[in-house]
């Protein structure tokens, strides 16, 4: 049998890649500038999220960071202030979530295989555990995706009124979102559908979609009082370190 540490295992082990989509204006937020370079104690959000996913545990490759081109000056200017060192590449978005995520991967498209995650630059508190067990998913089922369970009731809408939802069956679905690169590869040449909100709607039809449990603290930052809740997420989570 094969040790943890044999060259077997590790030449076994498929290539990691990342991609970070911040290609988005930030409309609900109404700030003045782009919510993934608002002030998050003290540091851009876009900061903090491409951090998380430099931890060397996690053995990452090569971070495609994705931003609208009229915003690059404005990115290489942050890394100048707050001394960026972290390797990663730029790459200019599209007009919505899915074009910047195609852009993103085209950028990765000389990689013969691996495994992919794509995550929202604007969920900066997303932990190593997450990204690690998503990771790990996408290497058995091919697709795999965080998602937490609703907290709330859940009502559809009816022409008349509304109808209670099953929450039971029902989950949230969060990033990362990793996928095996040649799946995602292929689920990006099919046309756009204004049905696609994520990268799992991309690739269902190709793929099953396989569940990791997410974290109610790996919120996406969308509205103002998301600012609000992730310094104080952030806070705590500094405080317990
Ligand atoms: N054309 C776009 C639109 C969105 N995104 C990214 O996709 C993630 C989720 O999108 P969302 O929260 O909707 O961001 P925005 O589009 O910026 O926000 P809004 O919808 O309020 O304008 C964000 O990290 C956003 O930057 C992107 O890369 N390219
Ligand atoms: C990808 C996503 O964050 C999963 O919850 C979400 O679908 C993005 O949606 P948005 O409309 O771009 O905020």
């Amino acid at each position: 049998m094969a040790s943890a540490a044999s060259p077997l295992t590790s030449s076994s082990t498929p290539p990691r890649y990342a991609i970070l989509v911040a290609g988005g204006s930030g409309t609900r937020m109404g700030a003045d500038r782009p919510k993934q370079f608002l002030n998050l104690l003290g540091e851009p959000v876009l900061l903090h999220t491409l951090r998380r996913f430099a931890q060397p545990e996690l053995g990452i490759e090569q971070c495609v960071v994705v931003l609208p081109a009229e915003q690059f000056a404005t990115w290489e200017q942050l890394c100048r202030e707050f001394s960026i060192s972290i390797p990663h590449a730029v790459v200019a978005g599209g007009e919505t979530r899915w074009a910047s995520v195609r852009r993103g991967l085209a950028y990765l498209a000389e990689q013969p295989a691996g495994l992919v995650a794509v995550h929202d630059g604007v969920r900066p508190l997303v932990s190593a555990a997450v990204i690690e067990q998503t990771y790990a998913a996408a290497a058995t089922h091919g697709a795999a995706v965080a998602a937490v369970a609703p907290k709330d009731s859940v009502r559809g809408l009816a022409q008349q009124g509304s109808y209670a939802l099953d929450r039971s069956r029902l989950r949230l679905v969060q990033t990362p979102q990793c996928f095996e690169l040649q799946l995602l590869w292929r689920a990006y040449q099919l046309p756009e559908l204004p049905t696609f909100t994520d990268d799992a709607s991309v690739v269902e039809d190709l793929q099953p979609i396989y569940l990791v449990p997410g974290d109610y603290r790996n919120l996406k930052i969308t509205t103002p009082e998301d600012l609000i809740v992730a310094e104080a997420l952030l806070r705590a989570e500094l405080g317990a370190g």
